[in-house]
């Protein structure tokens, strides 16, 4: 099993974050507690994207910080970033030219010296990294030869591989079948890092994370834990669909389901006569 290093405390302090010259989201607070598992929901658009981003320091915020353990991210240098938090993008893809264990193995590259190669501590991290993905079978095949989803396992790989305190991942059960969606999820439980995810199924925050964070119409809506930030009204509100927290009925966990979607036409401008 993969073991990152510690877990961090990864914090947002007046936070707006900024593409293509526009604010998307601005003034956000909040604090993930180290270890603990953060999601972020809203919209299409609402700004979860450029939000990871500036959570990981890949774009800096346009105004307030990020911090882990107090650290300012904008503040690092590359190698201790890359030491610090590992980013999975919504459509990140291995390079084609790279096998999956060279793929994998990139994960790796902040942990070694200069023009060192990988060691056998590597290769162990890069084998385990792949076992838990279920590709190790298929470690010595060209990127350009997989699936979309088998690509997608490869990249989380590349992440777990770079054993950081803090994972931020935009959509990790992008491509993913039903079984992978599930197993990646029980995966991202049973690291002991600090995990910031964007989410858009919302029974899936419900039972995987610890937090939710609802980021609507350029502001942090609402904070805390899904049960009690997850409301019928709030998921109205949000999403225009109907959200009922029902009981499973052969295990009674607690689900959300989702019906009856606001038509969008209904929201369109009407023509002039
Ligand atoms: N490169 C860009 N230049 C200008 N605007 C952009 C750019 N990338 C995204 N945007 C806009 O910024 C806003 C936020 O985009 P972002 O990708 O962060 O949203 P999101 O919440 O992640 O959306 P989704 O759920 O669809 O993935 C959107 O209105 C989008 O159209």
């Amino acid at each position: 099993m993969v073991k990152p290093h510690s877990a961090v405390a990864v914090r947002a302090s007046g936070l707006t974050c900024a593409v293509g010259g526009r604010d998307v989201v601005t003034d956000i607070d909040f604090c993930v507690p180290s270890g603990a598992r953060l999601a972020i929901v809203g919209p299409n658009g609402a700004g979860k994207t450029t939000l990871l981003r500036t959570l990981a320091g890949i774009a800096r915020p346009a105004r307030g910080s990020v911090a882990f353990d107090g650290v300012d991210v904008a503040s690092m240098r590359t190698r201790r970033r890359a030491l610090s938090v590992a980013y999975v993008g919504q459509e990140d893809q291995p390079s084609g030219d790279l096998t999956v264990t060279e793929a994998v193995g990139l994960g790796r590259t902040p942990h070694r010296g200069p023009w060192s190669v990988a060691d056998r501590s590597d290769r162990s991290i890069i084998d385990d990294a792949l076992t838990a993905v279920g590709m190790l079978a298929y470690a010595d095949r060209a990127c350009t030869d997989l699936s979309g989803g088998e690509r997608h396992r490869v990249t989380i790989a590349r992440a777990l591989a770079q054993c950081v305190p803090a994972l931020v991942l935009d959509e990790p059960t992008n491509h993913l079948d039903a079984a992978w969606r599930l197993r990646l999820m029980d995966l991202i439980d049973s690291l002991p890092c600090t995990v910031v995810a964007a989410v858009h199924d919302l029974d899936l925050v419900l039972r995987h994370f610890d937090l939710v964070a609802v980021v609507c119409d350029g502001t942090l809506r609402s904070f805390g834990a899904p049960v009690e930030v997850l409301s019928p009204e709030l998921v109205h509100d949000v999403f225009a669909v109907r959200g009922d927290v029902v009981g499973h009925p052969v295990t009674d966990l607690p689900h959300l389901l989702l019906t009856e979607a606001t038509p969008f036409a209904a929201s369109l401008p009407k023509e002039s006569p």
